[in-house]
């Protein structure tokens, strides 16, 4: 959807004697230092896939929000390219930008402007002045969006009626009411208090997955980034440290920020696997019928169910796409489709040292006791959640 390769930013310079510093040698952010300028953003590539909500994390200054302004040309790159769906957002129009700015993509801030004489649904209503729409269309369409963000029934309201949480939504009202393939979202939540932030971030989720858009979420907080991101990027001076998903951050972190983060909750609560487990998914027995196994299995929206023999221990894993062959071959045992990749941890794994194998399997990680027979299951969410949550409570991680 979204495609970035090889963006730089150079402030403090004209382009051509930005572009030479960059073009001097391989310590560019040197180069550009010595002819006067600062390299915010130093090559960065990624791409977003439709509906993803892709995070870009990064401490103060690490060159987050330059990114973002430059993917709608808001600031223009030094070098490199930006495209939505393959059209280079470098060689639109003029013409062509306004459309991709008024109809394509909108965008949140952290302190979002609205206007105090005017209604919250007319607020809400402001990104549509441009669309030839009439003022009834316009406040119709608007009162869809406060209803997306839990503000039925309060369009007739005035912003200083509102608390910072509110106004934040309505300035998500706003974004949603253009009906906007991807939002941009800088900072939204971070002026927040912790418990309202935590509401938006839940509310931000659901409304993800009811409308499917995409979304480029801008923080300074891991935390955040945990909770909400399908894939978080790490930047760091202007350039990209890491790319994954949350496991794979805290699995394998590349930086010392990162690693600090999960020590530090590690040892501060006492994270293991056997705290953050809960009791076995439903399980099957190798003796099972297929057929009715994959219809629990259905029931529970689960992929994969782990295999237990009599005494306990587990002899694999059936995940749906097996048993389904085995029906189709008139197989009438579980045991007949099971594997054994899966991963086990014992209930004393610390959980920066499994993390990372969480997202890796259809079946949530195996807790198992010294005899091998499974005593909880960890899925991915309840790891990150449990991770979240710790460091909520943890005043000082860094
Ligand atoms: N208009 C500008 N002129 C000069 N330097 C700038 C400009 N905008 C940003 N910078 C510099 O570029 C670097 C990256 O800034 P940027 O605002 O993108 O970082 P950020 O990660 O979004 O930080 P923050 O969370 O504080 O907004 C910083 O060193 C900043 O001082």
């Amino acid at each position: 959807m979204i495609d970035v390769r090889g963006l730089t930013k150079v402030f403090g310079l004209p382009d051509g004697r930005a572009r030479r510093a960059l073009d001097t040698g391989a310590d560019r952010a040197s180069a550009v230092r010595a002819a006067g300028g600062v390299l915010a953003v130093n090559d960065v590539s990624f791409s977003v896939e439709p509906g993803e909500l892709f995070v870009i994390m990064g401490l103060s200054g690490s060159g987050k929000s330059t990114v973002i302004r430059m993917i709608n040309r808001l600031v223009e790159p030094t070098a490199g390219t930006v495209s939505y769906d393959g059209v280079d957002v470098g060689g639109m129009s003029a013409e062509q930008l306004r459309e991709l700015r008024n109809k394509r993509v909108s965008m949140v801030f952290q302190h979002f402007a609205l206007f105090p004489h005017r209604t919250v649904r007319e607020n809400a209503a402001y990104g549509l002045k441009t669309r030839g729409m009439s003022k009834r269309e316009r406040l119709d369409r608007a009162d869809v969006a406060l209803e997306q963000v839990g503000l039925a029934d309060r369009g007739d309201a005035y912003p200083s009626e509102f608390s910072g949480g509110m106004r934040q939504r309505v300035g998500l009202a706003r974004a949603l009411a253009t009906d906007p393939d991807v939002l941009i979202m800088d900072e939204p939540f971070s002026a927040l208090d912790p418990l309202i932030r935590r509401a938006m971030q839940e509310q931000l989720l659901q409304l993800q997955q009811e409308l499917g858009k995409t979304i480029l979420f801008v923080t300074h907080d891991l935390n955040e980034a945990m909770r909400i991101g399908d894939r978080i990027m790490v930047m760091k001076d202007g350039e990209v440290i890491q790319l994954g998903t949350g496991p794979d951050i805290i699995g394998n972190p590349a930086n010392d920020y990162v690693q600090d983060f999960v020590s530090d909750v590690d040892r501060t609560r006492g994270l293991t696997a056997g705290s953050v487990m809960q009791s076995p998914w439903f399980t099957a027995t190798a003796d099972e019928e297929p057929a009715s196994v994959l219809a629990r299995m259905r029931k529970a929206r689960g992929d994969g169910v782990y295999v237990i023999e009599t005494d306990g221990t587990i002899l694999g894993v059936a995940t749906g796409e097996q048993l389904t062959l085995a029906i189709r071959d008139g197989a009438s045992h579980v045991r007949d489709c099971v594997v054994d990749d899966y991963t086990a941890v014992s209930d004393e794994t610390p959980i920066a040292e499994f993390c990372h194998l969480t997202g890796g399997h259809v079946v949530p990680l195996a807790v198992v006791d010294s005899d091998k027979h499974l005593i909880g299951v960890v899925p991915r969410a309840h790891v990150l959640e449990a991770i979240a949550t710790a460091t909520e409570e943890v005043p000082e991680h860094a």
